[in-house]
């Protein structure tokens, strides 16, 4: 049986709190220590935790929490298909949509898994007639840019997986058309993306589950009368994303449709058909379903119960450790990796939409620090940027470093004796030891206080496989750090007012202090 407790309900939460402040990790990092402080994950990653403020006792007392929290069940009962997101009423079911490592889970007399199998097997055949001019735009022309419209989780997991896979796709011969991506209600957005394409040439793909996002019908009606404008017929340069229920579903003015359902979050909704079709028809099906079993083999050896062979479940209990017990308010993640660009941002969704809340899976407020700031960019451009705070601000940060030993497009220049991606290395391999380790200085201004930790995830290479791998063990550490407070992460009520308010400055039902900040912009 499954209980439901709150983090400070724990006995092992107690001892953790008794262990703060045992490593210093300037004193504690150490040549075997890297070596030994590391898992593997899936395709080929693994993860080093050599440079976090843990010790064999802290990471016993976390493998205690996580028994005591049930954390393996849990995860094990979602994949089962129990309704774990109760604010909502429904199953969580992403892994399902990238293999079946729970079972069998029916919804309505139908089998779920041969659902999300299905709808990925229609978008592979529409790709492979797109592909080969069997499906042309409305003026006879071949397609050779899509353009994904669609905002939240419709954009930036399928956004950032593109941008992740494009370079790699270029350099396999695997890249098969352009894509591009609106999202912001903005009209310069869709204006500067409308505009680096051939409209005759372009088909667009509306991702919305719901079917109600603002943003993305506008920007629907938006691209519909640029289309007219031009002589197409949109019906021909339009398909949808979107689930059953929606009111986009089932419109013969699309030229496809294909659809997800209720059960999987839009931040979680890369592996199904909102980040199926335009990955698909931008590198292939093959790519797709290589993506899939990545991410596929990290769900699996997320079921170790065994926390130091599991990747997602360590990762996720040391972030706990440094939130709860540490009391650090913020993560960055810092991919050493150009391709990964946007991943920080599709993170920041993932899991602050997940875990920023402040009330439990009943409703109950929380007494205790749940999901952190997420933030992040590519280095070595971050080095430039924010890391002065990182190093030696107020606030101690933790860091999650990605690296891979190769690049994607294989191409290098040698500049005072070393490659562009040697130096790309060993900027990250210096970070990782400048923050844990600091250097001392009788010049307070130049004094690093090292003790700030961080973790590396690392690689060979980024292929299709080792990106969902990569997304799923972020999604899983997400999911398990949720279970950690208690909370439910698979809702996003506190998105709701905003778009309520909205609705009343566009209908004129104001009150003042809304009316005034609408008159600002002459509303
Ligand atoms: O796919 P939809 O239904 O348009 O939703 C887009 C995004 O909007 C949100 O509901 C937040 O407003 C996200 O959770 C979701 O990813």
């Amino acid at each position: 049986m499954i209980n439901w407790n709150n983090l400070d309900t724990l006995n092992a939460y107690k001892k953790l709190l008794s262990l703060k402040g045992q490593v210093n990790l300037s004193q504690a990092l150490s040549a075997s220590r890297v070596k030994e402080y590391q898992t593997p994950m899936a395709a080929g990653l693994a993860y080093n935790y050599a440079a976090k403020e843990v010790n064999e006792q802290i990471l016993s007392v976390l493998a205690e929490l996580s028994a005591e929290q049930q954390l393996i069940e849990k995860y094990q009962a979602l994949l089962d298909g129990e309704v774990i997101n109760t604010g909502e009423n429904r199953k969580v079911l992403h892994q399902l949509s990238r293999g079946q490592a729970g079972k069998d889970v029916f919804f309505q007399g139908k089998n779920l898994r041969d659902f999300y199998a299905g709808e990925q097997k229609k978008i592979a055949d529409f790709a492979a007639s797109v592909h080969s001019g069997k499906i042309v735009g409305s003026k006879g022309d071949r397609f050779a840019s899509v353009v994904q419209i669609g905002i939240g989780g419709s954009d930036l997991g399928p956004r950032a997986m593109y941008l992740a896979l494009e370079q790699w796709a270029q350099a396999s011969g695997k890249k098969k058309m352009e894509a591009r991506f609106i999202s912001n209600v903005d009209p310069d957005d869709a204006v500067a993306v409308a505009s680096s394409v051939e409209l005759a040439k372009t088909l667009f793909i509306l991702v919305s589950k719901s079917g109600t996002t603002q943003e993305t019908l506008a920007n629907e009606l938006f691209v519909k009368d640029l289309l007219k404008k031009a002589g197409l017929d949109p019906s021909k340069h339009m398909i949808a994303v979107t689930s059953e229920t929606s009111p986009l579903a089932n419109n013969p003015g699309y030229l496809a449709s294909f659809y997800m359902d209720d059960f999987i979050g839009g931040r979680y909704s890369s592996c199904s058909a909102v980040g199926g079709a335009v990955l698909s028809l931008a590198f292939g099906p093959e790519t797709f379903a290589a993506f899939l079993d990545g991410a596929h083999a990290a769900d699996k050896s997320a079921l170790e119960s065994d926390i130091r062979k599991n990747p997602a479940l360590l990762d996720a209990l040391i972030g706990v450790y440094e939130r709860n017990v540490l009391g650090y308010p913020s993560t960055a993640i810092l991919p050493y990796s150009q391709a990964l660009s946007r991943f920080p941002a599709h993170l920041q969704q993932a899991d602050m939409e997940s875990n920023g809340k402040q009330v439990n899976r009943r409703g109950e407020a929380v007494r205790y620090a749940t999901g952190p700031v997420i933030f992040g960019e590519p280095g070595t451009n971050g080095q430039h940027s924010f890391f002065q705070l990182l190093h030696q601000g107020t606030d101690i940060v933790p860091l999650q470093f990605i690296g891979f030993q190769e690049s994607q497009a294989g191409a290098d220049v040698v500049v005072e004796g070393s490659t562009s991606q040697k130096k790309l290395c060993a900027n990250l391999s210096a970070q990782i030891v400048a923050f844990a380790c600091g250097k001392q200085d009788t010049n307070p201004n130049k004094n690093f206080p090292g003790g700030r930790p961080s973790s590396l995830i690392w690689g060979k290479k980024l292929t299709p496989e080792a990106l969902g791998a990569l997304l799923a063990h972020f999604e899983n550490k997400i999911m398990f750090q949720g279970f950690v407070w208690n909370l439910n992460s698979f809702d996003q009520e506190g998105v709701q007012l905003g778009k309520v308010l909205t609705k009343k400055v566009l209908s004129g039902d104001m009150d003042p202090a809304l009316k005034a900040y609408a008159e600002i912009f002459g509303l």
